[in-house]
């Protein structure tokens, strides 16, 4: 080939006894989009890191078109021209978009503003830059990222996980993007779970297991099946059917609830009415930012409501409008948040401690104080059972990978044996036999009777798991859905808001 614009020769790099990275030899081909594959913390995310400045190898070389060069800082990689778009963000939340892209990226603020419209206009990556970016949703969030990340002209573009929130036709825009920026001269690392999306878009593949490199391939010749036997080392296991289940008991109830947020930026909820029954899985499908954030925070009991709306929230039967999150907990709730670094675990914080966060009432506190033999069983039965990759309990949570951090979040919540499990994106940034794992996991905990409600922008995944579907679309939900009697196409016209034909689709 070409000479290659980066080439990585036995690139190393560990942390305490973790290899994160092990003799890693990796060309990346100018005009290219190549992806890396590997299991939860096989290392990709390091790797970038090391190609970002963000860390240093400690062995190996870096030669960028042609010339071997440091990295120290990503200030560094910037002015070679590599640019990064991270899988935890990176961005400051209590500054605005614009505020966000002036941080990196020079120029008037009139002018970048304008820049930040046209490159989402021509990009779908549609964002207000006045937004304050702690009221953006996962997903713009991302695409705030990314924009900042195109504003600076980069040569080599670094997407980790870029798709994982991104709904099915921004997806679709991004890789048009994406495509678009490669034939005009960019290359592009693409870190993604998804293997048909792999399929789609890339020229290339390196797959990493256990800090190294198994395989070099292309990816269109190969299918999800085989990417995921090189990946996993094994074949992928299957999901769990849904058993029949009585009609059960209702678990919660949202009765036509409106509810308008202080916040300018959030999304007001309008008549908004569901119910989750034991033994049922309602998924709610939807764009993010559409009033996810805003449904999930008066749910789990992160706001609240006034006395007088207090029972238009019911869980287990009850009138919990007014209770804070605790209060519900103690009903039997348990609540997967979608931001898993922010709200789910706090980093610095061992596994153990994580785990007391949301488990200090399952007999883990003694007379008030923490009954260290038992909080370090609780986390060590989650990392086994979940498959946590890690060096141990004590580890902190920050130091996980981000889809083995998701798995202890999950696995955490699960072993709470709650009446009611609501997760939020409860496989993003988790490997394909992991994302298998909990879903195999949720299945069986609505086939044992358990009421889940489900948060997802991925369309398969509520597909896969849920009874019923309603869409989620401007602070609105659509009518039930029974996802037995629905295609892909009618939860897409609901997303988008052309909800003409609701009647058809009532079951
Ligand atoms: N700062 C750190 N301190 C300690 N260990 C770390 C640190 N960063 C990464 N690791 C460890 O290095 C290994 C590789 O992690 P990395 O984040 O690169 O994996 P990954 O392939 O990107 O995984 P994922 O798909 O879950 O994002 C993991 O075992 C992880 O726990």
């Amino acid at each position: 080939m070409a000479t290659p614009l980066l080439a990585l020769k036995g690139i190393s790099k560990s942390y305490d006894q973790i290899h994160a990275n092990r003799g890693i030899d990796l060309e990346v081909a100018p005009q290219s989009i190549h992806a890396i594959l590997g299991e939860n913390g096989a290392g990709k995310s390091t790797l970038m890191k090391l190609i970002y400045g963000v860390e240093t190898p400690d062995a190996g070389e870096m030669i960028w078109q042609g010339k071997p060069i440091s990295l120290p800082s990503p200030s560094d990689a910037r002015q070679q021209g590599i640019g990064m778009v991270f899988q935890h963000f990176s961005l400051f939340e209590t500054l605005t978009v614009v505020e966000n892209v002036s941080l990196v990226v020079p120029g008037r603020r009139a002018v970048l503003i304008e820049r930040i419209q046209a490159l989402g206009r021509d990009f779908g990556l549609t964002v207000d830059p006045l937004a304050h970016v702690h009221m953006l949703s996962v997903g713009e969030r991302q695409r705030v990222e990314i924009i900042r990340c195109l504003m600076t002209n980069p040569k080599l573009l670094i997407l980790d996980e870029p798709t994982s929130v991104l709904p099915p036709q921004a997806v679709e825009k991004l890789f048009d993007t994406l495509r678009r920026l490669r034939d005009g001269g960019v290359s592009i690392l693409f870190i993604s779970h998804k293997l048909e999306e792999i399929r789609a878009l890339c020229d290339r593949a390196t797959i990493l297991r256990a800090g190294q490199v198994t395989g070099n391939i292309d990816p269109r010749d190969h299918d999800a099946k085989d990417l995921a036997r090189m990946m996993i080392g094994r074949d992928m296991p299957q999901p769990i059917a849904a058993q029949p289940m009585p009609v059960g008991e209702k678990r919660l109830e949202l009765i036509g609830l409106d509810y308008q947020p202080d916040d300018p930026f959030a999304v007001a909820l309008s008549k908004v009415t569901l119910e989750v029954r034991a033994g049922e899985i309602l998924g709610i499908a939807g764009i993010s930012g559409n009033g996810q954030g805003e449904l999930a925070a008066l749910i789990s009991g992160e706001s609240v409501l006034s006395e007088q709306k207090s029972d238009q929230i019911q869980m287990m039967g009850q009138p919990v409008g007014t209770f804070n999150a605790a209060e519900r907990r103690k009903l039997g709730f348990a609540f997967v948040p979608e931001d898993r670094l922010g709200r789910g675990a706090v980093p610095e914080l061992s596994l153990i401690k994580n785990g007391l966060l949301t488990a200090h009432g399952t007999g883990l506190l003694h007379y008030g104080l923490i009954n260290n033999t038992q909080a370090t069983a609780f986390a060590e039965t989650c990392i086994r059972d979940f498959d946590v990759r890690t060096s141990g309990p004590t580890s902190e949570a920050g130091s996980l990978s981000g889809g083995n951090l998701q798995k202890f979040i999950v696995g955490r919540e699960i072993m709470l044996a709650p009446k009611l499990l609501f997760v939020v994106q409860p496989t993003w940034g988790v490997d394909i036999g992991a994302t298998i794992a909990i879903r195999q996991r949720l299945m069986t905990l609505r086939n044992q009777g358990v009421a889940i409600l489900l948060i997802s922008e991925e369309i398969e995944e509520l597909f896969e798991l849920s009874d019923f579907i309603q869409v989620l679309n401007g602070g609105t939900l659509s009518p039930r859905l029974e996802t037995a009697h629905i295609q892909v196409e009618d939860i897409g016209r609901y997303m988008i808001g052309a909800d003409n034909g609701a009647e058809s689709l009532q079951p």
